[in-house]
């Protein structure tokens, strides 16, 4: 095993995996490597079922690749233990699903603290840490009422708040805005990217929306499961032709 570039917080290398009962039959992700640097914004792009979410999934421990190797902060990650894995995302990393996942019977600061408080700061601080995230994403209004009364809107801002008030290194944003109206979306987006910068937060965010790489400081993009470079075309294009990008299979 060779440990990856020192300014690499995340590190993937020929990473392979295939889900049991896939439809399609094909692997998820078929030698996918690359690497995430410290505070870096990285959108990854690609249609539907191009692997960003599994790709996610592996960078962050969720899965563990069936083939390759993912590495944080120079520790690799594909030969620990559940409970280390366990331990690595509930301290180290947020995640934020495509639609917002609340707990019912917690009100909104509560929500936001529980990544915190599950690992044992004091309530009080918790609480402090949470409701400094909830203004920030504009729902701090709403810290005592419980995620039913709360548009979905609200509900995914919650969301974003829990994801960041642990000061997580790594927020993975999985299709974050998919659910919502694209203004809602926009300002959402705005205020993550920002609110990550400012912490020095890194983020790899998966989107098939490509204006969305225009936050993002590097885009990658997957294609059944690979990683595709795109090439935007020369400036002169012959007539007809469009100035679209291309994609080459790496
Ligand atoms: N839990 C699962 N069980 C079986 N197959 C799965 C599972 N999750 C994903 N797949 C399959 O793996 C492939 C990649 O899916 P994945 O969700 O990673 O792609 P995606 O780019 O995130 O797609 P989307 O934009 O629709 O979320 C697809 O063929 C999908 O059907």
């Amino acid at each position: 095993m060779v440990a990856p570039p020192d300014n690499d917080v995340l590190w993937a290398r020929a990473l392979h995996y295939a889900h049991s009962g896939s439809d399609s039959g094909s692997p998820a992700l078929t030698g996918v490597s690359l690497g995430v640097r410290e505070g870096e914004i990285l959108a990854v792009t690609g249609p539907r079922g191009s692997g960003k979410t599994t790709l996610l999934r592996c960078l962050s421990g969720q899965l563990l690749p069936n083939q390759g190797e993912v590495w944080f902060n120079s520790t690799p990650v594909h030969t620990m233990g559940p409970l280390v894995r366990e331990r690595l995302r509930r301290d180290r990393f947020g995640w934020i699903d495509p639609e917002p996942v609340l707990v019912p019977e917690l009100n909104v600061w509560e929500n936001a603290a529980l990544p915190l408080m599950l690992r044992g700061t004091p309530r009080r601080s918790a609480k402090s840490a949470a409701h400094e995230w909830l203004d920030r994403l504009d729902v701090g209004r709403l810290a005592r009422k419980r995620p039913h009364a709360l548009s979905v809107a609200e509900r995914q801002r919650v969301a974003i708040a829990r994801a960041l008030a642990h000061a997580p290194h790594v927020v993975f944003a999985d299709e974050p805005t998919a659910t919502l109206h694209r203004a809602d979306s926009a300002h959402i987006l705005r205020t993550l990217t920002a609110a990550a910068r400012s912490h020095a937060i890194t983020v790899v965010l998966a989107t098939h929306d490509s204006a969305v790489g225009a936050l993002a400081d590097r885009t990658e993009s997957l294609l059944d499961g690979r990683r595709v470079h795109t090439v935007p075309l020369p400036e002169k294009a012959p007539e007809g032709e469009g100035r679209a990008a291309c994609s080459l299979s790496v």
